[in-house]
């Protein structure tokens, strides 16, 4: 057995991003940018007020109270177009370009207006109340980079960048088969000793999460003929999942029946709990993560392996962040296998988070799994700890 690190390692090794695709701005929230993208306008395209007031040349407010004449008006959209002198003033308002011969704003609070003059009870100095072109950014300036994901402030900007078309990586195409003669769709009639997958839904679910487009097969039977003509209808996916199947039993067939289609195995069982018949390979340069089917191993060895993949078919780094964490109840000395324990986190009096891991630890306990925020990780032969000490934990994020 290799163990997560191996496993990850390699799970990545031959991984490329998806390639870029470029979508319009309303539909560019959560991708993920492909190249840098650079600005094709200045922000502020000219020099412009930041506050309503007068337009005026600084050096005339030195000695105040200063009184101007007010010669015109500029409103964002609709600049004032003479030249002002001397002792000259313009009413300005907040985005409107700055008249020619003017070089500050004094804002209206500090002026008294008596008919076109203007009382000026404050001085003002070069520059004040100005925001000059380019100030944001200037036209060719990068102002998105590559692996950034992009929210409603990415979008923001690349709007005011006026770039109406963003490349993005295209969302990973990922197939997802369940398999078992005792696994039905959910909502469908269940024979006496069926029960509804759950990890077909999942995994979907965290795929969509995850950015990617998930297309769920079905549920293959326990036959080859069965898993077969479904494996082959994972055709041009970008990454292929199965869960269930994976282990020793007579009817644990899907790593044959991936063979058969010509899968190369990369590796098959992990020095993980839950987990361990994980299995990975390669289907015509496809990656196939064939996961375990009890629920919460299919669910971990998704948070552990599944995560980064995806993440790096989107061209970012990484899977779910670890963090210390203080144990809320004792945990016993592992063996071998790193452990993933379903834990609820909380914080303590001095604000330190606390991970306290559910007592029923079992595969199939799904009840668990759903309200479980975090999965506090033991390494190989990690002694005893007690309820306080320090441990690692992962943190589980519903939405990405
Ligand atoms: N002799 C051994 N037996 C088992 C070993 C072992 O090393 N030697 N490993 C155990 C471990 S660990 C796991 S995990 C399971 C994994 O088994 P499979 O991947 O072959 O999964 P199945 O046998 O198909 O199913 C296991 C369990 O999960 C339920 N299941 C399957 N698919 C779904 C689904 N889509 N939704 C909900 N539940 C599902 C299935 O009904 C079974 O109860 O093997 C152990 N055995
Ligand atoms: O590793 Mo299996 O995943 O015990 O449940």
């Amino acid at each position: 057995m290799i163990s997560v690190e191996v496993a990850l390692e390699r799970v990545l090794a031959g991984c490329r991003p998806s390639p870029a695709e470029l979508v319009a701005l309303p539909s560019a929230l959560g991708r993920v940018v492909a190249e840098d993208v650079v600005a094709r306008v200045a922000h502020p395209p000219l020099d412009v007020s930041a506050m309503d007031g007068y337009a005026v040349r600084a050096a005339d407010t030195a000695s105040i109270p200063a009184e101007l004449t007010v010669v015109g008006q500029s409103a964002a959209g609709h600049p004032f177009t003479g030249e002002i002198g001397s002792g000259q003033a313009v009413r300005i308002f907040t985005g409107a370009p700055i008249p020619l011969g003017t070089d500050a704003v004094i804002m209206q609070e500090d002026t008294e207006r008596e008919g076109d003059r203007v009382r000026l009870l404050e001085s003002v100095s070069a520059g004040q109340s100005v925001r000059p072109r380019g100030m944001d950014f200037q036209p060719g300036q990068v102002g998105l980079t590559a692996g950034t994901i992009l929210g409603p402030r990415q979008i923001a900007l690349a709007a005011a960048m006026n770039v109406p078309w963003l490349p993005v990586r295209r969302r990973p195409r990922v197939a997802i088969l369940s398999t078992g003669d005792e696994i039905a769709m959910p909502g469908d009639p269940l024979a006496a000793a069926q029960l509804p997958s759950c990890n077909g839904p999942a995994l979907a679910a965290l795929v969509t999460a995850l950015g990617g487009e998930a297309l769920q097969l079905g549920i293959a039977g326990d036959s080859r003929d069965s898993l077969s003509a479904m494996v082959a209808a994972a055709n041009g996916c970008d990454l292929l999942v199965t869960s269930g199947g994976a282990s020793v039993g007579d009817y644990d067939m899907v790593q044959d029946v991936l063979a058969e289609h010509g899968m190369k195995l990369d590796f098959w069982k992990i020095a993980m709990r839950p987990g361990k018949p994980l299995m990975f390979g390669t289907l015509k340069s496809v990656p196939v993560l064939g996961l375990p089917g009890n629920p919460v191993s299919a669910m971990v060895g998704a948070y552990v392996f599944l995560v980064p993949l995806l993440r790096a078919l989107s061209g970012l780094v990484g899977g779910l962040s670890e963090i210390p964490v203080r144990l809320g109840r004792d945990v016993r000395a592992n063996d071998a296998r790193q452990d993933y324990l379903r834990a609820d986190l909380t914080r303590d009096q001095d604000g330190v988070v606390v991970a306290t891991p559910h007592e029923r630890q079992d595969s199939a306990v799904v009840s668990g799994l759903a309200t479980a925020t975090a999965f506090v990780v033991r390494t190989p032969h990690a002694a005893a700890a007690k309820a306080g000490e320090m441990a690692s934990a992962l943190v589980l994020p519903d939405i990405f």
